[in-house]
């Protein structure tokens, strides 16, 4: 017995963060030390992304310093513009061109040096610079490659805009109505950090190795693209879509789905045992744009039909409440934001929370490295090919 084996790892401890903490029983996040609704509320993305790099509130002038930075580095190399291209050729799923166009922006990064190894843990203002590049590129990367794929051509990102609305205005090719720009830099916000989530687990796990920031972001990228994670978002809205189209009952499907060992998307998490006060932030606004003259309910009401079924079959009370990505995708439909880049919008705002992370990580390294417990056989005797 090599000791008791932690499926999940669930419960473990593997570091120290001053980041993020999860109030699972509450339902509570704080993002260094400030709840999420006040963060949610009073800062914009810049602010959010400062404080959880820095650890404290920008004074002004740190501010504008650093909305600033981050609104000029928008731009992609035109070579990773043309890899765009070739990706959508192949048809790659949005994540995935995402993914490997990070990778690709590290050539771009004078202070990465392939051929050298490199101790992070001295060149953390690096690490910084890095993750400045890659967070202000994502959104100009989601929004040039669904245009490619649709075979239209790119549009230039504007300085003179917020993240969310030049992220819209990228996408759609038109200034966005102002409820739309607060909703996606809400959602910039919002879905920033979050604890040890598997992403995050992911981007220390790789960091730790000393592998470079780009190749740490770009393998967090991929945790984060499963359905059991940042993917749900889609899912949950492909899920309704399901049951509209379905001929059961929308109590009558959940029933099926779970009998048979299916999950409901947007639904249950590994810390929180009550409604994740994100979903909250998102479910306000899923309100105000359906009381606004872009509104149309169809799918919030059909969210709030599986909401009230799995609460009357007491799921809610055990814990299996709705999570971050029930309700987004309610959302962004509404804003015609297509459906296999929602993902993408969760990975614009979270890769400020693994650049964080990684920052901790080269900081105090120790490479991450956990056991299984070994349950295959010993000693086997070695059969030669032509006997077996
Ligand atoms: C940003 C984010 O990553 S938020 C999470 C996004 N993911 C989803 O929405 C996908 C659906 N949810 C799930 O698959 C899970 O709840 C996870 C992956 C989020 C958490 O998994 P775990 O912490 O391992 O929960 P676990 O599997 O132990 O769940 C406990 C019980 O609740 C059930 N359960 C958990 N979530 C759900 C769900 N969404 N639908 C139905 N049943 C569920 C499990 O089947 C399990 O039942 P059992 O004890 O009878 O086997
Ligand atoms: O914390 C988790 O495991 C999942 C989650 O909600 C997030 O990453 O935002």
């Amino acid at each position: 017995m090599e000791g008791e084996v932690q499926k999940g790892l669930e419960g473990v401890i593997i570091d120290e963060s001053e980041i993020s903490r999860v109030f699972g029983e509450e339902g509570k996040l704080l993002l260094r030390g400030y709840e999420i609704n006040d963060i949610a509320e009073n800062a914009d993305y810049p602010e959010t992304l400062y404080l959880v790099w820095n650890g404290e509130l920008p004074t002004e002038e740190e501010y504008e310093k650093f909305a600033g930075d981050m609104a000029e580095r928008r731009e992609i190399p035109p070579e990773v513009m043309d890899s765009l291209r070739n990706y959508a050729e192949a048809n790659l799923h949005p994540m995935d061109a995402m993914m490997a166009a990070t990778v690709n922006l590290s050539g771009y990064d004078e202070n990465i040096d392939p051929n050298a190894p490199q101790t992070f843990e001295d060149s953390i203002d690096e690490v910084r610079e890095a993750g400045k590049n890659i967070a202000a590129k994502l959104p100009t990367i989601t929004a040039a490659y669904n245009r490619l794929r649709d075979g239209d051509e790119p549009v230039e990102p504007r300085e003179d805009m917020d993240t969310g609305e030049n992220f819209l205005y990228m996408l759609q090719d038109e200034e966005p109505p102002e409820l739309f720009s607060d909703l996606m830099e809400t959602a910039f916000q919002i879905h920033m950090d979050h604890g040890t989530n598997a992403s995050t687990f992911t981007a220390r796990v790789v960091a730790s190795t000393m592998a470079n920031p780009y190749e740490a972001t770009s393998s967090a990228m991929g945790a984060l693209a499963g359905p059991l994670h940042g993917a749900a978002n889609q899912d949950t809205l492909n899920m309704l879509r399901e049951i509209d189209a379905s001929d059961k009952d929308v109590g009558e499907w959940i029933d099926d789905t779970i009998d048979e060992g299916g999950v409901v998307y947007g639904y249950g998490h590994r810390v929180y045992q009550t409604k994740d006060p994100r979903a909250f932030i998102l479910q306000d606004y899923a309100e105000d744009i359906i009381d606004s003259e872009y509104g149309d309910d169809k799918w919030y009401k059909l969210a709030k039909e599986v909401e009230a079924h799995m609460d009357a079959k007491g799921l809610e009370e055990k814990g299996i409440a709705p999570n971050v990505d029930f309700f987004s995708g309610t959302i962004y439909q509404q804003m015609d934001i297509p459906t296999d880049i929602y993902t993408n919008l969760f990975t614009v705002s979270r890769v400020g929370g693994w650049v964080g992370h990684m920052v901790e990580q080269y900081s105090d390294n120790r490479i991450i490295r956990p056991r299984a417990q070994y349950t295959g056989p010993v000693d086997l005797e070695w059969t030669p090919m032509d006997e077996r």
